[in-house]
């Protein structure tokens, strides 16, 4: 069978499309995840869950209030607790992901933050004694730890936080303060009710001398009673847009003593007496943000993924309106409409998830090579993955609401789901540094680079730009995707020039090199925007030969020629000074045709992803595709259905319409 997810009993109109794909989806997933034993691993892991019943939700999530979904999330990572080293190898990462997906979903928990932010920023920024104290207490679970930098009156400017974390050589102690209402940690997940421990970011300061944001590692609450330590102000900040199962927190320190061995000294240290000696690298202290977003392209990917499962099942069994056939409704994914909007995001799924592999690994070297004293690669990591985490939550939150509106009314209804996978994936253009200020920072990074080439240094050019020094070229779109890469090449050089030129255009008409910036800002925004799509399509068009199954790659190229044509319409107005009108409406005939020719293999495309049903939380994107019959069941489980009549009804409406008979 070539897809997996045929069973008997499952709508007849899924079992089709998945008759009709073309290639092996367990194949497709051991593309998709990296490897054919992690692949497997995953079905095992899922397999493995679904044999304990209490790691089951109790009710659907979108008939819980949120201290249900807070308590339900704790009461199941208490039954993980027995299970870990049956369930997953605990040292592997995305082991323990794919189990937290799962079983915890994507709402949050109170160990949302300890495995992304605070393990991460132990391993990088404790020395070898602090880790030998705290790393394996957290590895174990036998604290709680969140990631607290964020201030209520500052996020994006770390130079700005208020908190300080001043040193005392007299009794070897830093005093943690906040000293006004602006200064109090805002946001931090997990920090609320959950964590016992944070890494707080705070400003060091010895001796009236300001050193700048450092991380400090600090017991909130006390281990036995859970209650605040003397000295903490601790709480949750309240409801937000989604993401509700977490408790992200405010933090206030009121002269809050610490150790000096408390301060995560990998990098920089400060000795008893005061003395300070300051990391190799200025920015070694930000790892913790550089990590997450180097798997941020996996993870939007994933969310994307999971609403167009949803969107693509649900237009495999919705039957409205005729084509050719006027004897029975046609299904609405065979719509051009449909499937221009939903194929185009399931290409760049694809493309994100390849590109968050890349990026992984870049950031696990950089972790070894900064171990042995090379921060060379920081920048070049930092500024990639700044455009990335950008583009890649920008667009994911585009194509995911495209994938709600391609079901419709159903689409509307928290049975699909899709609003709350929206509401949490978008959250990913403000955390981790808003995508305005990211795209900025990778601008810097870009007029670097064309600086090197005007002043003639292009051999010292970074990865991935040297197409900044190279000459416009007659671009043949007969060639193959390599000719999309040259028309997108083309574009993000000219806007790269383009926005530097005017930058310092202005700056020798006498503007400061800030307002000069700042006047050239939504230029520079655009040709990083334009450089990591580049990025993307290469990394994409890369993974997709390298893959030597012929089905598998077959089906890879059709998609990849979806994402090409797509994409270079997507920037027609760049494009249109690299190509002719002609060809951009060769272009488009091209799109049409590619959408046609993946029709049939889009079930088995999104399938691959093997996202259970326990996972993806939607009652019609479920794998049997019984959209109605489950509908109608969700619907008459909702607690407003469980009487007749609501008290409400008795206390005021009744009254209400009885007095108006009189
Ligand atoms: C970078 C800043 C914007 C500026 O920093 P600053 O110090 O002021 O720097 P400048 O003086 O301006 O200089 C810039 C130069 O420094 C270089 N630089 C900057 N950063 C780096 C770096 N990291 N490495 C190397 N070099 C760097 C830069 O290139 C410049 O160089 P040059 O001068 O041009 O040569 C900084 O202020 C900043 O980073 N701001 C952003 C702040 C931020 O990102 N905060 C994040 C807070 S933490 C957070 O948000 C956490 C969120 C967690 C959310 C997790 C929620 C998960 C939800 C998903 C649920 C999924 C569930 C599924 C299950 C499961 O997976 O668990
Ligand atoms: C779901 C979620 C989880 C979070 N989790 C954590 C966490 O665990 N730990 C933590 O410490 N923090 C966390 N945060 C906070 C998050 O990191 C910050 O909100 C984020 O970095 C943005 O900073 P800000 O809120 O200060 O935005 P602001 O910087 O105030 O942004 C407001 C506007 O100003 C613009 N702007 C600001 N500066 C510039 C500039 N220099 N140039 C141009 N435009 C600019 C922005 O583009 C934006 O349009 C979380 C946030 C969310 C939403």
């Amino acid at each position: 069978m070539l897809n997996k997810s045929i069973m008997d009993g499952d709508n007849p109109d899924l079992t089709e499309e998945r008759m009709k794909g073309a290639f092996d989806t367990d194949k497709m997933a051991a593309v998709i995840y990296g490897s054919e034993k992690f692949a497997i691993r995953r079905r095992e892991i899922t397999e493995s869950i679904s044999r304990i019943p209490q790691l089951a939700d109790s009710k659907p999530f979108s008939f819980m209030t949120r201290e249900e979904k807070i308590s339900e999330s704790c009461r199941k990572l208490s039954v993980l607790s027995e299970h870990w080293n049956q369930l997953i190898d605990t040292n592997n990462e995305e082991e323990a992901l794919h189990l937290y997906r799962e079983v915890l979903g994507l709402e949050g928990h109170a160990f949302s933050l300890h495995e992304t932010m605070f393990i991460p920023s132990l391993v990088a920024q404790a020395n070898d004694e602090q880790q030998e104290k705290w790393l394996g207490r957290a590895k174990r679970r036998e604290i709680i730890g969140c990631y607290a930098q964020t201030e209520m009156g500052h996020g994006t400017n770390l130079r700005a936080l208020e908190t300080t974390a001043t040193y005392y050589p007299s009794t070897q102690e830093f005093i943690l303060h906040t000293p006004t209402e602006t200064a109090l940690k805002w946001w931090p997940g997990a920090l609320g009710k959950s964590s016992n421990y944070a890494v707080v970011v705070a400003d060091l300061v010895i001796r009236d001398t300001h050193y700048g944001a450092h991380p400090f590692m600090v017991q909130l609450r006390d281990e036995k009673t859970h209650n605040p330590l003397p000295g903490i102000t601790v709480g949750d900040i309240g409801p937000k847009m989604a993401f509700n199962g977490a408790d992200n927190g405010f933090l206030g320190f009121n002269q809050y003593k610490l150790p000096r061995d408390h301060m995560l000294m990998r990098h920089s240290r400060v000795e008893e007496n005061g003395t300070y000696t300051k990391p190799p690298h200025a920015k070694i202290g930000y790892s913790s943000m550089v990590k997450v977003r180097s798997r941020m392209a996996m993870d939007q990917g994933l969310f994307m993924v999971s609403a167009l499962v949803i969107a693509v099942r649900y237009s495999a069994v919705r039957r409205q309106g005729f084509l050719d056939d006027k004897s029975r409704e046609v299904k609405v994914l065979d719509y051009q409409t449909q499937q221009h909007r939903l194929f185009p995001s399931i290409a760049r799924a694809y493309a994100f998830i390849f590109c968050g592999f890349e990026t992984i690994q870049l950031y696990d070297q950089l972790l070894i090579d900064v171990k042995n004293g090379d921060t060379s690669g920081m920048s070049d990591l930092h500024a990639l993955t700044s455009g990335l985490k950008s583009v890649v939550t920008h667009q994911t939150g585009e194509g995911i609401e495209q994938a709600r509106m391609a079901c419709g009314g159903h689409g509307y209804s928290m049975a699909s789901y899709i609003s709350e996978i929206y509401g949490v994936a978008i959250g990913g253009c403000t955390y981790e540094g808003e995508n305005m200020v990211m795209l900025l920072q990778l601008a810097r990074y870009l007029v670097k680079s064309v600086e090197l080439v005007k002043t003639g240094k292009s051999k010292e050019l970074g990865p991935m730009m040297n197409y900044l020094a190279e000459p416009d070229t007659q671009i043949d779109l007969t060639s193959g995707p390599e000719a999309y890469v040259k028309v997108f090449q083309h574009a993000a050089r000219r806007q790269v020039w383009k926005a530097t030129d005017k930058f310092h255009q202005l700056m020798e008409s006498g503007q400061s090199r800030d307002i000069a910036w700042n006047n050239s800002a939504v230029e520079l925004t655009r040709a990083s925007r334009l450089h990591t799509r580049l990025y993307i399509m290469e990394t994409f068009i890369r993974r997709v030969s390298s893959i030597s199954d012929v089905s598998i790659k077959k089906v890879l190229i059709d998609l990849v020629n979806v994402h090409v044509n797509y994409e270079v319409l997507d920037i027609g107005t760049y494009a249109l000074e690299h190509v002719s009108s002609t060809q951009l409406d060769s272009i488009r005939s091209q799109l049409y045709s590619s959408l046609d020719t993946l029709r049939p293999n889009a079930v088995s495309l999104i399938d691959s992803f093997q996202i259970s049903d326990m996972q993806l939380r939607s009652v019609l994107g479920r794998r049997d595709g019984h959209v109605y019959t489950n509908l109608f069941e969700w619907a008459k489980a909702s607690p407003l259905n469980q009487t007749h009549v609501l008290p409400s009804v008795n206390q005021y409406l009744k009254p209400m319409m009885d007095k108006a008979k009189l």
